[in-house]
């Protein structure tokens, strides 16, 4: 968890010029494996970018270098003009892991209280804390459930506190691992909704899923295949390039291309980029 340095106002909006993110050359590696390799893509600021692909392709690990939590990264990232990971993008990026962290034992309320105590410490700040969790319990629209312990709370409900823990503060940038994994289709549209109206106030957020409809509620879409990026563009640009209806189909149509591209090179390894239709987009062409 981040803290405002004492003295220090709390940001409102966003106030970097450029991408959110902008990785060159971006590679990880855990334990044996290289997850990541050799990433180079730009995230813009106040849209919404998927990040998809099948499970195990990358998209946590990607996320995780994003905020700063991953160890053995090398290339260059920054985000909202900083290195990834440096102090000063602590108050400015909201992530949400896939597993809800926020303590069963206490109520809503008082979680968002206890993160935002650690979020802005000094009494000076009081007023604006009680600020800053009213209005996140507004935005994930529990006020009926202010008072419930996190314990007796719904899977949905409990990942809309892990959302609203993340806003506290207005972050510049969400970053959001699969947020509505095992929830119902209301819910999933809700949470969408509320993204879009989050975006639509000047944040940036990347968001993971491996359901390819919520990639065509994106603004742009990161389709990523074994620890590469095999489109970056938007969902009607690649409908529209993979001749197809849907975006699920034209990820379909990407994979089956690389995997043909693969299997006629001879030398081709598990680094080798895979060859997609041409478009400037694509990560052959974009180094
Ligand atoms: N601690 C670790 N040590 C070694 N390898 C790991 C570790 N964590 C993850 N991996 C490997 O890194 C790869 C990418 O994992 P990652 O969690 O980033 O994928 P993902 O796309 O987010 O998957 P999912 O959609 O299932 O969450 C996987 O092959 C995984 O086995």
């Amino acid at each position: 968890m981040m803290n405002y340095k004492s003295g220090a106002a709390p940001r409102p909006g966003p106030t970097t010029p450029g991408p959110a993110i902008k990785a060159t050359d971006l590679t990880v590696v855990r334990g044996p494996r290289t997850v990541l390799k050799g990433l180079h893509f730009e995230v813009p600021q106040g849209q919404i970018t998927g990040l998809l692909g099948p499970s195990g392709c990358g998209k946590s690990t990607l996320m995780r270098a994003v905020v700063g939590t991953q160890a053995k990264v090398t290339g260059t990232l920054d985000v909202l003009g900083e290195p990834a990971g440096s102090a000063p993008l602590r108050s400015r990026i909201g992530y949400v892991t896939q597993a809800p962290s926020v303590y069963l034992d206490l109520t809503v309320r008082q979680n968002l209280e206890y993160f935002a105590a650690i979020l802005i410490p000094g009494r000076g700040y009081a007023g604006l804390r009680r600020d800053y969790v009213g209005k996140a319990i507004a935005d994930v629209d529990l006020e009926s459930h202010h008072d419930a312990l996190a314990g007796t709370l719904s899977g949905g409900q409990l990942s809309r506190v892990s959302l609203a823990v993340a806003l506290l503060g207005t972050p510049e940038l969400l970053v959001l691992d699969e947020p509505t994994v095992g929830l119902d289709p209301v819910l999933r549209r809700d949470l969408w909704n509320l993204f879009h109206e989050i975006a639509g106030r000047g944040t940036t957020i990347l968001v993971s899923s491996h359901v390819m409809d919520e990639a065509e509620r994106c603004h742009r879409l990161l389709l990523m295949r074994e620890g590469e990026i095999l489109a970056d563009d938007t969902p009607d640009a690649l409908r529209h390039r993979m001749d197809t209806e849907t975006v699920e189909a034209a990820f379909l149509r990407l994979v089956d291309e690389a995997t043909a591209a693969e299997n006629s090179t001879p030398q081709a390894s598990g680094n080798s980029a895979p060859q997609t239709s041409g478009n400037s987009s694509t990560k052959e062409s974009s180094r």
